[in-house]
């Protein structure tokens, strides 16, 4: 295998993109009104890869993410995952493509207070039709995993901010998903939780195999990522590609 870092060009629309890759997004356009918010943004992001997103605020980043998780369709260009064009399905076919293949966690606001620990992580299994018992040992089998051995029966909204990301965590990855889309995961936490929440996202999803989009303006965050691309204007404007030889 072989990686090709080519640092702060423009990239072309086309071309660019791995024959392996997992995710791309091809020349993609997507303005709000009269504000444009990607202008050609091009990535790949390969299967298995842990890649980091920055850029300036207001820069693209969270749009880019959007689109590439089947979230926005773009006014313009391509969202392929797996070779499949995802822009082109039907709502109902994203939204269900988004509840079995991908996985999200956000800076805060995606658990549900009232509920435990253990029902949050359960969660996504229920919807999918998993089986209650089934659905709480796989569930509970998350907790060591993610240093909350005895947390189970608490409820989320007496969690501390790096308890609660942690819980997100369990709960994004319990249904396997092949993508994890994370969003300024560790916006909320002071650094050392941060890192710690860092470590754990990166090393649980390397285990899984799952693959990794996360935006981020934390230097340090995006350290932990194994690639990262820059968002600039609504382009991907300094970029490593992912390459396989062969
Ligand atoms: N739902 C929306 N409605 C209107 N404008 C939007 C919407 N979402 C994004 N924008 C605009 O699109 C541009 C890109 O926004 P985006 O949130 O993708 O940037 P970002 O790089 O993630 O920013 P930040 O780092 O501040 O979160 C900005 O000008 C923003 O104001």
């Amino acid at each position: 295998m072989s990686t090709d870092l080519t640092l702060a060009r423009e990239p072309e629309p086309g071309p660019a993109v791995s024959r392996r890759s997992l995710l791309e997004a091809r020349d993609v356009h997507r303005s709000f009104g009269q504000t444009p918010a990607l202008r050609g943004a091009q990535l790949a992001v390969g299967g298995g890869e842990i890649l980091a997103v920055m850029g300036p605020s207001g820069s693209g980043k969270s749009t880019l993410l959007h689109c590439l998780a089947g979230i926005y369709t773009p006014d313009q260009g391509e969202i392929r995952f797996d070779g499949q064009r995802i822009d082109e399905l039907s709502d109902a076919r994203r939204t269900e493509l988004r509840r079995t293949a991908f996985g999200f966690v956000f800076q805060f606001g995606q658990l549900i207070p009232e509920l435990t620990v253990s029902d949050n992580i359960a969660m996504p299994l229920l919807l999918g039709d998993v089986r209650r018992k089934e659905a709480y040992r796989r569930a509970d089998a998350w907790l060591d995993r993610l240093g909350l051995g005895g947390l189970g029966g608490r409820r989320t909204g007496e969690l501390s901010g790096g308890q609660a990301q942690r819980v997100a965590i369990a709960r994004a990855l319990v249904p396997q998903p092949k993508v994890l889309f994370a969003d300024e995961p560790t916006g909320s936490l002071d650094s050392l939780t941060s890192e710690t929440v860092m470590d754990l996202l990166v090393s649980t999803a390397r285990a899984e195999g799952t693959t990794v989009v996360v935006v981020t303006h934390d230097a340090r965050v995006a350290a932990c990522a194994e690639r990262t691309v820059m968002v600039r204007d609504g382009k991907v404007s300094a970029l490593t590609e992912y390459e396989v030889a062969g």
